[in-house]
């Protein structure tokens, strides 16, 4: 007779070998599915951690991250032929210089955004007419294009990966062509803007925004030879000596309503950037102003009339191309006046809007020299605005006053 104890133990004996036997396919689906969660969780955890940087969801956050990784591409072709000795330099119609960096950055940039948004119309400062008529150029432009590679091979694939052939890279740079205005979604492409600064080595900026109903809304731009800290001082230093060499480079962007960022260009656009803002500033007497380098493209002589009415002493910081934006918008200076030079002259839409969002984000104000609202709506010029003023919100009303004076002084 068996007694209940030894019952007991074959009973919990024979549950066990069944529940061992029955677990064993579990543990072998286990054994294969885990590491692939495992390897799942590793690929998600980098993009769980930069959403976690901004817990509600961004407007615009597909165009702002191909608007930069667009431009940091294009910044590598631009920084290539800044490096290097032969430029590919032609003058425009309006007697303006055009490299072969211009054309192949138009490129790039162009395919990135027909790749993501191919609805989208891009009004860009070149066209192809002059690769098409000269072969020798177009092979240049043709193999800067191709070298142009984002090392992150997620990233190079957002934007479209390399351009196909010859062809498609003109197609894309005539892309540009758009006439503008206030219907739907625009963006306003400048590949290499200050151009003479690029040829000079100083300050150049590569610009792009995305505008909306006629109001630039995303605003990415490359500034290769800027210091990446964003409290570097802004000095006169900082211009036409400066270089891409260690610690340079800064990309800066913006979205309407949700603020300015810059971050290392290096970095690139898959990174979060940090906020920046505009220095607070109630007294001009201690402001900085920032203006273009050459003379024909604002008027150094009303500025300087502008600065002495606001008690400014300090000099002036002169740099090429939207770095001058981007510069007050971090802090690092505090107006930017560009007073008209020609009557006739009128402002291209590439030449700003990525930097008044960006001036705006950061706590800006900006109108033209009369104080009039900037009006990018109206096709591939500002042609209802005669100069521009940023300044801090709190002095606005101020400087404008005092443009207002000169200006007027002058009629
Ligand atoms: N007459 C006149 N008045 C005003 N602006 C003009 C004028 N002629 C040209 N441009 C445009 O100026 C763009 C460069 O502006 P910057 O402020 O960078 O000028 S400067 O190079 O620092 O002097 C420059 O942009 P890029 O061509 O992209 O370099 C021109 O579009
Ligand atoms: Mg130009
Ligand atoms: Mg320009
Ligand atoms: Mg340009």
């Amino acid at each position: 007779m068996t007694t209940p104890l030894p019952q007991f133990r074959k009973y919990l004996l024979l549950t066990l070998i069944t529940l061992a036997l029955s677990l064993l396919p579990i543990s072998s689906v286990l054994s294969r599915t885990l590491p692939r969660l495992y390897q799942i969780k590793s690929h998600l955890y980098p993009a769980l951690q930069t959403r976690t940087f901004s817990s509600r969801a961004m407007a615009y956050e597909k165009e702002l991250e191909i608007a930069a990784l667009a431009v940091q591409r294009a910044t590598l072709l631009t920084k290539s032929v800044y490096h290097s000795h032969s430029k590919g330099t032609l003058s425009k119609s309006d007697s303006s210089p055009v490299t072969i960096g211009d054309f192949g950055a138009q490129a790039l940039i162009i395919s990135s955004i027909k790749h993501a948004f191919p609805n989208d119309e891009v009004v860009g400062e070149e066209d192809a007419d002059d690769l098409r008529a000269d072969s020798s150029l177009r092979d240049l432009v043709w193999k800067l294009v191709q070298a142009a590679k984002l090392e992150d091979a997620a990233a190079e694939e957002k934007i479209g990966g390399p351009i196909k052939s010859v062809e498609a890279m003109l197609d894309a740079i005539d892309s540009g062509r758009s006439a503008g205005g206030r219907k739907g979604r625009i963006w306003a492409l400048d590949p290499i803007d200050g151009t003479k600064g690029f040829l000079r080595g100083g300050q150049y900026a590569v610009c792009l925004a995305l505008m909306v109903g006629g109001i630039p809304t995303v605003g990415v731009i490359g500034t290769p030879n800027l210091p990446v800290d964003d409290q570097a001082p802004l000095d006169a230093k900082i211009g036409e000596n400066a270089d891409d060499s260690e610690g340079k480079g800064v990309l800066f962007s913006a979205v309407r309503g949700e603020g300015a960022t810059s971050r290392p260009l290096s970095k690139g656009g898959l990174e979060p950037g940090k906020s920046i803002n505009m220095k607070p500033l109630d007294d001009t007497t201690q402001a900085t102003f920032c203006e273009s380098v050459e003379a024909g493209h604002s008027s150094h002589s009303d500025n300087a009339a502008i600065a002495s009415k606001l008690g400014i002493t300090k000099p002036s910081v002169r740099m090429d191309s939207q770095a001058k934006y981007c510069s007050i918008a971090r802090g690092a200076g505090d107006l930017y006046l560009r007073l008209p030079v020609s009557k006739s002259y009128e402002e291209k839409i590439w030449d700003h809007a990525a930097g008044v969002v960006i001036v705006q984000e950061a706590g800006g104000e900006i109108s033209d020299a009369w104080g009039k609202p900037l009006d990018f709506g109206i096709g591939r010029t500002l042609k209802e605005n005669k100069g521009i003023i940023a300044a801090p919100k709190a002095v606005f009303p101020m400087v404008i006053e005092a443009v207002k004076e000169v200006l007027n002084a002058k009629q």
